[in-house]
């Protein structure tokens, strides 16, 4: 007997099939023709990363990579957040081991990302600020609807990132925009962001943003996988390296700032205002 959470392929349309994972905050989906896997993050209403969402992009990745997909397209099933980052919710009034989990689930959703030899591109059709941020800059490359916005805010919440959170962001900027951007925690439009070059391209609705992400994993057609995926490791290998140094480290660092009753203060004001925003 099948198991439900077993690749459950359930046909939709002539050419792709969605693949279910033994997850419910993602979903998989394999075009025939191209080979290519979206993977779509489903947690209304904001993507807001919580422990179980971060484990869901993790096992949906790992059965990207092993389904033998071509390349991964991640975006979102919301109309106007592509992920508001971690789940603040999730972190306040909380215990340290909750903390550690979160940021250890956050640090291995990134590696999985960041690490992978697969091609990868975000179809960022709504706001990304923080950890949404994060996983679009783990990708190499972004295509994002109009007017919305991108950027890691930490510096404006009164809270440092550690480099590696950076890594991707300052990977595709020059270095003197991103150590503005990242000490103002300016979040950027997305005509900004394209100008700047934190996105690639701007794309009018989501599958557009999804055929533009598709036509770029295309471009490496011709090219022998294992050299593109080794070359593409090569270019990241030392922030990799420098990560996995320091990866305990940081979440007990992780762990003992956001449990601080400073910390938690901000974060309750924080929450009080989106809240109330929502009333507004
Ligand atoms: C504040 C963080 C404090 C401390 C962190 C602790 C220690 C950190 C040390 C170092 C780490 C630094 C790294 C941090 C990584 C992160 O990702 S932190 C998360 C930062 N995220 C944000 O600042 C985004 C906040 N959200 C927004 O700006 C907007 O919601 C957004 C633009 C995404 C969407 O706007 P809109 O469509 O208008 O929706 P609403 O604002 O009305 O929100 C809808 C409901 O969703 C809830 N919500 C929004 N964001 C979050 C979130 N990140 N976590 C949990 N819940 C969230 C919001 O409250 C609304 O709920 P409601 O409908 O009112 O019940």
């Amino acid at each position: 007997m099948l198991h439900s959470n077993l690749l459950r392929l359930v046909a939709r349309g002539s050419s792709s099939r969605l693949m279910s994972t033994a997850t419910k905050l993602t979903t998989v989906e394999v075009n025939d023709e191209t080979g290519i896997a979206t993977l779509t993050m489903n947690r209304p209403p904001v993507n807001s990363q919580n422990v179980q969402l971060l484990l869901d992009l993790q096992a949906s990745i790992s059965e990207i990579e092993n389904n033998k997909s071509r390349g991964l397209i991640l975006t979102s099933a919301h109309s106007n957040v592509f992920s508001a980052g971690l789940d603040i919710f999730e972190m306040y009034n909380t215990d340290v081991e909750r903390l550690r989990t979160v940021w250890t689930e956050l640090q291995n959703v990134w590696i999985a990302l960041y690490g992978t030899s697969l091609p990868t591109a975000a179809a960022i059709n709504g706001h990304a600020p923080a950890g949404g941020c994060l996983l679009a800059t783990a990708c190499e490359y972004r295509v994002m609807r109009p007017n919305f916005l991108i950027g890691l805010n930490e510096a404006q919440l009164g809270i440092i990132a550690p480099k590696w959170l950076m890594s991707g962001f300052t990977n595709v900027l020059p270095k003197r925009v991103a150590e503005r951007a990242l000490t103002q925690g300016r979040m950027f439009t997305t005509q900004e962001a394209f100008e700047a070059g934190l996105v690639d391209e701007i794309a009018s609705s989501k599958e557009e943003a999804v055929e533009k992400c598709a036509a770029f994993i295309g471009s490496f057609a011709k090219v022998n996988p294992l050299a593109r995926g080794l070359t593409k490791l090569q270019f990241r290998a030392d922030n990799i390296k420098e990560f996995e140094k320091i990866r305990e480290k940081d979440v007990a660092d992780f762990a003992a700032l956001a449990s601080s009753p400073e910390v938690q203060k901000v974060m309750g004001t924080y929450l009080e205002n989106l809240k109330n925003k929502g009333k507004k």
